[in-house]
């Protein structure tokens, strides 16, 4: 089956995102929004100007504690959670935290049906064995849809975040690789272990170490035989 991309859209107003939308869309699977790249006030608009596209999104408001550019309040921020499972994308992803404190968000989101991707992200380090496995084990609570990322400093720990793939199963998709120059092979590699999907950007990186959508389609096409 063919490497699916997601391509991460960090776009500063509703029509950048509109835009980048159409153009990412026409060359890969999947795209992520990063709403938490708008200001609160534009999102119900943007969602409503890419509403037909959103069955291929991946919709994201990241705090900044977890990385992201949000700076509301937390209560802000689940009224706007709740506000895009309502458009129905692909996945809405929350971030694990967000979910153990939020148990009413929990109850919402499940009475609607949404499909969730759990997220944990670590931008310092990559955990021990022990803590990854607990971290994947308490996160597959929540959803089939999980998500791990963490910064890797050595190929030690790249392979460490790799090795989640040996125990999860079939009825979870996990999505875990690494960030950083170390983490980059990582970003490949957790497609051939059971990724559904990668994430690249469009051209400037929004992670450390991501691809951009032209170089992963280069490195992809490496695999196509005559
Ligand atoms: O969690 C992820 C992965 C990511 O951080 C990356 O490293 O490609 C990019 C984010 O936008 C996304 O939400």
């Amino acid at each position: 089956m063919a490497t699916k991309v997601c391509v991460t859209i960090a776009a500063s107003s509703p029509t950048k995102v509109s835009s980048e939308l159409r153009g990412a869309l026409a060359k890969s699977e999947y795209a992520e929004l990063r709403l938490d790249f708008l200001k609160p006030n534009q999102i119900p608009f943007c969602l409503t100007l890419v509403r037909k596209h959103l069955k291929r999104c991946i919709c994201t408001l990241r705090p900044i504690a977890e990385g992201g550019k949000f700076s509301g309040s937390e209560k802000e921020r689940i009224s706007i959670l709740k506000l895009i499972s309502e458009f129905e994308p692909y996945l809405i992803d929350v971030e694990y935290n967000t979910l153990k404190k939020n148990k009413e968000l929990v109850k919402y989101l499940k009475s609607r049906k949404t499909r969730m991707l759990v997220s944990w992200h670590d931008f310092a380090k990559t955990p021990n064995e022990h803590t990854l496995r607990s971290m994947f084990k308490k996160m597959s609570k929540y959803s089939n849809n999980i998500k791990i990322v963490t910064m890797a400093k050595t190929i030690d720990d790249t392979i460490r975040i790799l090795s989640l793939y040996k125990i999860s199963t079939r009825k979870i998709n996990l999505i875990s690789f690494a960030m950083g120059d170390y983490g980059r092979m990582s970003r490949i590699l957790c497609t051939k272990l059971g990724s559904p999907y990668t994430y690249v950007s469009l051209g400037k990186p929004v992670a450390p170490g991501q691809f951009s959508l032209k170089e992963m389609k280069s490195i992809l096409s490496l695999e196509d035989k005559n």
